[in-house]
């Protein structure tokens, strides 16, 4: 039991009277509720700590251990946009973590509710502000995050901004065990940094760099690149293609009148994505050096949010009703075509779910992209499908796409070698993954696969070619090169430009340049290509030993 508000928040579950549900993630409900001596409305998260010991929910990292972690984490950490708990205690079968009640909810639900296609600019701007200050704070006390994204940022009434769920934080102080934790595959898809998923040399605070990144896109488009893609898939994406960013064609709603500030707006908040999104996590700035990005310039005072995202919105707990009945309504609807109930209940999706179409289009889109994978597979080896079966040997790695930072060494042939001996690795980080691949990857249930969407504008949709995207967005590229812009704000030096070389391929909206391909020696292609096969092999594995799993 734990005490740490000034405010004596009592410890018996007696003392609180619990309403309506205002929120549920992986691990747990979230009500709203009222603290009866001190008359103060809190907000409770209810974990029901046998849920946490089953199986699913072991891999995925929130099990016992983690959830002390989570409240040892929030009791102790105390900075103005963090959400810090008052108090916790076990009550029956459940921890009730009590904490400040943020009435706004999470970004997340704000933008499903009312934003679908993302906010405004100055809005994002104070958003991201607040939140890189808390990271500020986590960062110089040593916390890694892991898990930053619209749906942990929460907004008080009059707009104060916090960051929750320390459910997967880890310490970089830690050793032994709890750093092995650092090893561990935690954190949610979209927002993964590479270098989480990879899992070749461990990862720092540089992870949540690449999160915030990913939250800044979320938060401008409604909802995280690539979030339409089952998990597994998302991580063939991540590490494979193009770091994700802002694009001026898909983005001009950002930059409307080419000579206002719109533009400015637009290229500084360009260059901070891209700062953020660079693979090689050393080249990211510090949470501390983003902070003075130009680009926060734009952020207002936060009782700016409460007068324009909060404002006439429905109380939290209607919205999450309202939003949970939606869910369900899909669920019915498309109980037929997604097959069992089984295949849906990812609660990450479940959650995302609200927002999903269901996308013929897409579908083809989603396929052809398959597609590519099987070709690269089989073409290179034919036999690759029955080797798959036997095993581990198999196993594999992406490589034709590297991330840049490894192609540009001219010894990229010893790097891939280490690659492929870390293979292992790589498997053990899979075996943690939390969540089935849906359909999208699954070989066997091929009409079925790819059959989720979120927005139709991720996928290229209706564009007449990728080349015609890429020249109309690299046209209005040089018109703003030539448009006052601060490239020369300090700690630019350390941004990996994505833009640079020649657009040799585009998959949806993200290009892969020329600079991203290594000019291969014959030793790196055979290596590439190893590496390729073996990470197809390695997701089979996977997503077998998962549907074994829910079978059982
Ligand atoms: N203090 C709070 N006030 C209001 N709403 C809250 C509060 N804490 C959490 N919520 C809502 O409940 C949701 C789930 O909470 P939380 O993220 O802590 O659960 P979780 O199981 O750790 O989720 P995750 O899937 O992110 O691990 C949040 O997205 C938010 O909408």
């Amino acid at each position: 039991m734990e005490q740490i508000s000034e405010k004596k928040f009592p410890v018996d579950a007696k003392d609180y009277k619990l309403y309506e549900e205002v929120g549920e993630g992986v691990s747990a409900s979230v009500f709203r509720a009222l603290c009866i001596p001190l008359n103060e409305i809190v907000a409770i998260k209810v974990l029901d700590l046998e849920k946490c010991n089953n199986d699913l929910l072991k891999k995925r990292v929130v099990h016992k251990d983690g959830i002390r972690r989570e409240v040892q984490t929030m009791t102790l950490i105390d900075h103005p946009n963090l959400l810090r708990a008052h108090c916790s205690f076990t009550t029956g079968h459940s921890l009730w973590v009590v904490m400040p009640y943020m009435s706004g909810g999470s970004c997340l639900h704000i933008m499903k509710s009312s934003y679908p296609e993302g906010f405004e600019e100055p809005v994002i701007a104070t958003l991201l502000r607040e939140v890189l200050k808390a990271l500020v704070y986590l960062h110089a006390h040593g916390h890694i995050h892991r898990d930053v994204k619209a749906g942990n940022i929460l907004i008080d009434s009059n707009g104060s901004v916090k960051l929750a769920d320390f459910g997967v934080s880890a310490c970089m102080f830690d050793t032994g065990d709890r750093q092995r934790s650092r090893n561990t595959f935690v954190g949610t898809p979209c927002w993964m940094a590479p270098e989480v998923m990879q899992q070749l040399h461990g990862y720092d605070f540089k992870a949540d760099i690449w999160s915030f990144g990913i939250t800044a896109l979320e938060l401008a488009h409604g909802h995280a690149p690539f979030s339409k893609y089952p998990p597994m898939k998302v991580l063939l994406m991540t590490l494979q293609n193009a770091p994700p960013g802002l694009d001026y064609e898909r983005d001009k709603r950002f930059s409307k009148n080419i000579v206002s500030e719109d533009v400015i707006f637009f290229q500084s908040f360009k260059e901070m994505v891209a700062a953020c999104l660079v693979k090689d996590p050393k080249k990211r700035p510090s949470s501390e050096k983003l902070l003075k990005h130009h680009f926060f310039k734009h952020a207002r005072a936060t009782d700016y949010l409460a007068r324009t995202i909060l404002d006439g919105l429905s109380p939290l707990g209607d919205r999450f009703r309202l939003l949970k009945a939606k869910e369900a309504d899909f669920l019915v609807q498309n109980k037929a075509l997604y097959g069992d109930k089984e295949h849906l209940s990812q609660q990450e999706y479940i959650r995302g779910i609200s927002a999903w179409n269901f996308n013929l289009e897409d579908l083809k889109n989603q396929a052809a992209l398959i597609q590519d994978y099987d070709d690269i597979s089989n073409s290179e080896d034919p036999n690759a499908s029955g080797k798959r079966r036997d095993g581990h040997d198999d196993v594999g790695f992406p490589a034709e796409r590297l991330p840049p930072e490894r192609a540009h060494h001219s010894d990229a042939a010893p790097q891939l070698e280490d690659a492929l001996n870390d293979i292992p690795n790589l498997e053990n980080s899979l075996a943690a993954f939390p969540v089935k691949p849906l359909q999208a990857l699954k070989y066997d249930y091929i009409p079925l696969r790819g059959c989720f969407d979120v927005f139709e504008d991720d996928a290229n949709n209706g564009s007449p070619s990728w080349k015609d995207s890429v020249k109309s967005d690299s046209e209005r590229e040089s018109q703003l090169q030539s448009s006052p812009k601060a490239e020369q704000e300090p700690g630019r030096e350390d941004v990996e430009d994505a833009s640079e070389g020649a657009v040799v391929q585009c998959k949806g909206r993200f290009k892969v340049t020329s600079a991203e391909i290594p000019p291969a020696s014959a030793r790196e292609k055979e290596l590439h290509s190893q590496l390729e096969k073996k990470l197809h092999t390695l997701v089979k594995i996977k997503e077998e030993r998962f549907d074994n799993d829910v079978r059982r």
